[in-house]
């Protein structure tokens, strides 16, 4: 069954942007989608539609078999959402703010076993003023799971966490996923929608410029690879771009990360900084989610700051 279904989708604000261009895409029950793009790519004007708080400009969008136009106040009750920048009451408890969910929502949960889920038990009865961002996002987790909704929209759902709370969220959204939970799932942190996303949309301008399970897309670009070579000193001017077959050069530290159009090519980037300087570490990838991004939303520039080749199909 799709629990979200848009058809020709498209929003366009005062001044004439164009925030979501021609959109059409479904959500099958049970899944976990992530909705990518860079900044301003239009992710948030989706999620805002298909919660209703944003009316189209064209085309259609319906939500657990409701057009979001219509009725949807009834519709949003099944519906869990962790929204970007969402607001707690430093004066309320974690386990107040769970009691006022579950009172507007008539869910049947008790705080006891939604602090339980998110790990935040132990601090039930303290004021959320003294929480640290990670329990603050651990909280907001957990008020949206109350009712076990049909469908859980969570923007930026890791952010703030540690790594151990980064494990546990993707633990319970799997479970949810696993009794029937359809999640939308949008990130900045691809990692992250990597390790828990069946298929992921990537926007770029208001459009959908891919839509498939990450192992298709990564399939797709097949023939790029890359390297992370981590050195004793990055000479100033480490010239990679001279080497054939080499997409993008990212300096972090004493780190390199090298995109390259095939993993033959790896071969002659550590020869290439061989020459030039001591390797101390080289880790070979796959091609990461990150690859895909790239290649879909033309983020591509060379560590000269220049763009470089066009990327092979
Ligand atoms: N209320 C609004 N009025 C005018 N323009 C808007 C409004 N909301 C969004 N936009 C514009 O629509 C485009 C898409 O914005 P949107 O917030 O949907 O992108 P996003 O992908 O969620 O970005 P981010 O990752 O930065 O949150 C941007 O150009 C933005 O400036």
């Amino acid at each position: 069954m799709e629990v979200v279904e848009t058809q020709n989708l498209r929003k366009e604000f005062s001044g004439g942007i164009v925030a979501v261009d021609d959109l059409s895409f479904s959500i099958n029950e049970g899944e976990i989608f992530g909705l990518l793009g860079p900044n301003g790519a239009g992710k948030s004007t989706v999620i805002n539609i298909l919660l209703g708080f944003v009316t189209p400009s064209a085309g259609h969008a319906t939500v657990l078999d409701q057009d979001v136009q219509r009725d949807f106040a009834s519709t949003r009750n099944r519906i869990g959402i962790l929204p970007e920048g969402y607001s707690l009451y430093d004066r309320l408890t974690a386990r107040e703010h769970i009691e006022w969910v579950i009172r507007t929502k008539n869910g049947e949960t008790t705080p006891h076993s939604i602090l339980e889920r998110v790990g935040i038990n132990d601090v039930a009865d303290r004021r959320v003023g003294g929480f640290s961002k990670g329990m603050r996002q651990r909280l907001a987790f957990g008020m949206a799971l109350v009712g076990d909704p049909d469908l859980l929209v969570l923007d930026e759902p890791s952010s703030g966490l540690d790594p151990a709370g980064i494990q546990e969220m993707r633990n319970t959204i799997r479970k949810a996923a696993a009794n029937g939970t359809t999640v939308v799932f949008s990130s900045h942190v691809l990692p992250e929608v990597e390790a828990v996303c069946d298929r992921v949309g990537i926007m770029s301008d208001g459009q959908l410029v891919a839509l498939d399970s990450i192992d298709t897309l990564r399939d797709q670009v097949r023939d790029t690879a890359r390297i992370v070579l981590t050195l004793e000193e990055v000479p100033d001017n480490i010239g990679l771009r001279h080497v054939d077959g080499v997409r993008k050069v990212t300096v972090d530290g004493t780190e390199i990360r090298v995109d390259c159009h095939n993993a033959t090519v790896k071969a002659d980037v550590v020869r290439h900084i061989d020459q030039r300087a001591t390797i101390s570490d080289i880790i070979s990838e796959k091609s990461s989610l990150e690859v895909l991004f790239n290649k879909y939303t033309d983020n591509l520039t060379a560590d000269d700051g220049h763009p470089t080749a066009e990327v092979a199909q």
